[in-house]
């Protein structure tokens, strides 16, 4: 069986306070959107991975596709398989890609497999996966709090509008990113900002935290996000821990055009929600 792990983007992100176990709580909306990747699982005589595409940094054993298919064959009893993953979406990128595979990963084996889990036992086992894992098990919009696996309903509409993602090639590391923000309680709430104002007054309203300490050491972003500005964005920032930043535009703009205004060493993708 084949399906498209697809990447998120975060609208707006506040990292609230740190907890006693070292993680976050934090606020932000999670978006899903069409950058994917394509993941293959057949049975096989051995449980094996391989990857194709973007390169993949560190162990394939450690794999999170391979991490998840051990967290279910533990439970479950399941014939060995043969994973196949054709890696697009960039990686440690803010996009939740490995996040995404992982999840897709339970989904398929529950679905080719016949498992019969529940949604809520999914979560539950993407959860111990990483933080970004439980968000694409229902992978649709919405508010994540605590360390980002508790969920609320938030009515988010970009009907209309159309979104363009650039990643400058730099990785940065989702624990180094945590370790550099200094935590506080924002005066709007994430949810707040989207529930109660247009896109267009978003800018200098909905902020992604990671940005105050990532942009003084990586001026490349902070130049791309102005640069989606420039470009006629009505809102734009970088995705999660970084370094992708998304624009969005309004849906007569032509973002073919637009997107040809980015160096071509970038990864770029354009969607429409
Ligand atoms: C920042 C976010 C926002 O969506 O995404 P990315 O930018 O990575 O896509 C997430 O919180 C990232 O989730 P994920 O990448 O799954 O993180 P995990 O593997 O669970 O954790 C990696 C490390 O990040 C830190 N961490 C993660 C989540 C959290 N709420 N607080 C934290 O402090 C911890 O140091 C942890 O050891
Ligand atoms: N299937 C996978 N795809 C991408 N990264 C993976 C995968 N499995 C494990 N990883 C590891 O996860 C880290 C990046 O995860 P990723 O989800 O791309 O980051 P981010 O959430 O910041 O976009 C890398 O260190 C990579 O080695």
């Amino acid at each position: 069986m084949i399906s498209f792990p697809n990447a998120k983007i975060n609208l707006g992100l506040d990292v609230i306070s740190r907890r006693s176990d070292g993680f976050h709580n934090i606020s932000s909306v999670f978006l899903p959107v069409d950058w994917k990747d394509a993941l293959e699982i057949v049975p096989a005589a051995e449980t094996t991975f391989e990857s194709y595409g973007i390169h993949i940094p560190g162990n394939p054993d450690s794999n999170l596709c391979l991490k998840a298919y051990h967290l279910l064959a533990k439970d479950y009893p399941m014939p060995t398989v043969r994973i196949i993953l054709e890696k697009i979406i960039p990686i440690g990128a803010g996009l939740g890609g490995g996040s995404a595979d992982a999840s897709f990963t339970l989904k398929l084996l529950n679905e080719q497999f016949d498992l019969q889990l529940e949604e809520a036992a999914l979560e539950s086992y993407a959860a111990r996966l990483g933080s970004d894992c439980p968000f694409f098990i229902k992978n649709q919009p919405i508010l994540a709090t605590g360390t980002g696996i508790t969920f609320e309903s938030v009515n988010v509409d970009l009907l209309g509008y159309q979104i363009l993602l650039v990643n400058p090639n730099i990785h940065i590391g989702t624990a180094e990113a945590y370790a550099g923000i200094s935590p506080r309680v924002p005066e709007l709430s994430v949810k707040e900002i989207i529930e109660n104002y247009e896109i267009k007054a978003w800018k200098g309203l909905l902020k992604n935290d990671f940005e105050a300490s990532i942009f003084p050491n990586h001026p490349e972003i902070s130049k791309l996000k102005e640069d989606m500005y420039k470009a006629g964005a009505v809102y734009a920032s970088m995705s999660g821990s970084g370094a992708t930043v998304y624009g969005i535009f309004e849906g007569d703009q032509k973002i073919e055009q637009i997107k040809e205004g980015f160096s071509d060493s970038y990864l770029k993708h354009s969607s429409l929600l």
